[in-house]
């Protein structure tokens, strides 16, 4: 499995698919691993030569004691796409992977050619990720499941209790309590803001119509700060893939082909 060293961290990445196809860098959300990728990868395979790496604190990543900062997430993409050798490529993250391509993007690194912020925003109230650490500090992941399962999927959703459900439920409850706070610093403790006006490549914001975390407003203010943005709305709620794989992707790979 690629590890590679950056600085205080080893992060876990890998590479799918043909090296000669232009690059796809792939960033998760909080909670979860690369595999949240997973029921899109084939078709995105087609395409791509598709980079997915675990955040700091979670899966196979370390998890150094945090809080981590968005600016020190983003120097770990910009270490996997030196290590994977990515020299054309698009950047399509979720949740705090799509705050870290808020800063990746900022830093106008050489190759990347557009960027996709999926059911995101580039600040949040403080509190509750304070909230959220003090709770995972007493009783760990298995404290703060039902809340994060509520928020990722639709009622619907969550009600059919399926195997995609369950993973994603397996996967969260697997991350190391102290690296999934340490994220949650680097949440509480960002504002992107002041970064968006220097993102120079054409950028689709997507949201989800029943996202409680972010919800459509917060998606519009990303499409104000940045010169070349536009939104596609996807009937979801904060977590795409594992609910309606086949719609988010159709409203994203025209965009990126
Ligand atoms: O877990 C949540 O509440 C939703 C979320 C915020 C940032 C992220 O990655 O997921």
């Amino acid at each position: 499995m690629p590890i590679l060293n950056n600085g205080d961290c080893r992060i876990y990445w890998r590479g799918d698919g043909d090296t000669q196809l232009p690059g796809l860098l792939l960033g998760n959300s909080l909670g979860t691993d690369i595999t949240l990728w997973d029921p899109m990868l084939e078709s995105l395979m087609r395409h791509f030569y598709v980079v997915r790496f675990d955040t700091r604190g979670h899966g196979g990543s370390d998890a150094p004691p945090g809080p981590y900062s968005i600016d020190q997430l983003a120097d770990d993409a910009q270490a996997v796409i030196a290590a994977a050798r990515l020299t054309h490529y698009h950047y399509w993250g979720i949740s705090l992977g799509g705050m870290i391509g808020m800063e990746l993007a900022a830093r106008k690194p050489t190759g990347l050619k557009k960027l996709v912020l999926s059911h995101t925003a580039a600040e949040f109230d403080p509190g509750i990720w304070d909230q959220r650490i003090a709770a995972l500090k007493t009783g760990g992941m298995s404290a703060i499941i039902d809340g994060v399962i509520g928020r990722f999927f639709t009622p619907e959703f969550v009600l059919q209790n399926n195997i995609r459900l369950k993973r994603i439920r397996n996967i969260a409850l697997s991350q190391a309590p102290a690296g999934y706070a340490a994220c949650c610093g680097a949440i509480r403790d960002m504002d992107l803001y002041p970064r968006l006006a220097r993102i120079q490549v054409p950028t689709l914001v997507v949201v989800g119509e029943s996202d409680l975390s972010t919800p459509e407003a917060r998606g519009q203010a990303l499409v104000d700060h940045i010169k070349d943005a536009r939104m596609v709305k996807v009937k979801s709620a904060h977590i795409a893939p594992p609910e309606i794989p086949t719609e988010y992707l159709a409203a994203v790979l025209p965009f990126i082909s």
